[in-house]
């Protein structure tokens, strides 16, 4: 349609050409965005085809987790890892079905580092129900030499130590985090900590065409979002705010509604398009929560807050903490700044007025 009224979409590619043009400093950044683009592509086209070429069901494997790993799952994560390898720009990959961080050894001037979930939410895949591809990119910190040959192995495991530590870094050190959605379109939404967009595939040219430019999530919303089968198994905090949502007893005096699909990439597309509160809070079977902090809740905070928004574990930012583990969970608010500061209201310590003393000491 727009180009039947004479002007060009603005695809991803074209997106990052002008943005390099502006800044030739992003040029490594264009080059590895054009790498994840094509991975999503790539995985897009075998999510929609899953049941005519029997990519459903279990690859038969645990990962690091303990979690059956779906066909997709390994596929994609080997789509990612191969699409950023040819980049030559990147020293270190961290991924959610990787057990420990990866050297990537064509890496020729690595200066970032790239952790991914390469299909959150691949419990719903057999159910053809939204999916998506969390990433975020750091810049490499700790001087790491790839394929750093030595006889010595305690120079290599030293060596291997500093690459790890380019993958612990919190979400305040990302330099570019996106999701895209696999669901009745594909949407790949990109930040480089100036903003956020959201791009659709179009299939008919196979490229991601700008539809959402300079994305603001709304400050307050009417929506809750949250496995409340876990309810009874939340902190109080967590339990009175959302019963005073569904009785209309929360700041806005209005009763909420409540949305879930169980992929967190759909449920936090949702609320940044719409508005309101995603969580998955820390509960007596997840006691830090179930969230991945590293390759799942840092990215998405770091889009959520780029729109507007705010991210939060109750009581300080998600950006804010460094992890210390690849795999670590963290307790996860995202959404809408009225929405998370209201959640946060909860958490404050009440403070009990002291019984008042009754003085006859006149
Ligand atoms: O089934 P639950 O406990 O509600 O958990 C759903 C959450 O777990 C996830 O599926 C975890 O991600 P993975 O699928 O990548 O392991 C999130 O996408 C989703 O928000």
């Amino acid at each position: 349609a727009s180009v039947a009224r004479g002007h060009a979409p603005t695809t991803l590619s074209r997106f990052m050409l002008e943005r390099t043009r502006d800044d030739p400093e992003s040029r490594d950044l264009e080059a590895l965005i054009a790498s994840v683009q094509m991975a999503c592509k790539t995985i897009s086209a075998l999510v929609l085809r899953a049941g005519l070429e029997e990519l459903t069901g279990l690859q038969g494997e645990t990962n690091v987790q303990g979690e059956e790993q779906k066909k997709l799952d390994v596929i994609a994560n080997q789509v990612l890892k191969d699409a950023l390898r040819y980049t030559g720009r990147l020293g270190v990959v961290a991924s959610e079905e990787e057990a420990l961080p990866l050297l990537v050894d064509e890496a020729l001037d690595s200066r970032y580092v790239a952790v991914f979930d390469p299909l959150d939410g691949s419990s719903n895949i057999d159910a053809s129900i939204a999916t998506g591809t969390i990433f975020g990119i750091f810049r490499q910190t700790e001087e790491c030499r790839l394929n750093y040959r030595s006889d010595e192995k305690d120079v290599l495991d030293a060596n291997a130590t500093k690459c790890l530590l380019n993958t612990l870094q919190p979400g305040d050190s990302l330099v570019a985090a996106g999701y895209c959605m696999y669901s009745s379109s594909t949407i790949l939404v990109l930040t480089f900590g100036d903003g956020v967009h959201g791009f659709t595939l179009d299939s008919a040219v196979n490229e991601f065409v700008l539809t959402h430019p300079r994305m603001r999530i709304p400050d307050r919303g009417k929506i809750y979002s949250c496995n409340e089968a876990n309810e009874p198994l939340w902190d109080a905090p967590v339990r009175d705010y959302v019963r005073d949502l569904k009785l209309g007893r929360g700041q806005t005096a209005t009763r909420y509604s409540s949305r879930y699909v169980g992929s967190m990439v759909a449920d936090v597309h949702r609320t940044l398009l719409h508005g309101g509160l995603w969580f998955y809070p820390a509960d007596t079977t997840h006691p830090s929560g179930k969230i991945r902090l590293l390759y799942e809740a840092a990215p998405m905070s770091f889009i959520v807050e780029q729109a507007g928004g705010r991210s939060s574990t109750g009581t300080r930012s998600i950006l804010s903490i460094h992890p210390t583990t690849v795999h670590q969970r963290v307790a996860v608010f995202l959404g809408s700044k009225d929405d998370v500061a209201e959640l946060e209201s909860y958490f404050l310590p009440t403070i009990v007025a002291p019984p008042p003393t009754t003085s006859f000491a006149r």
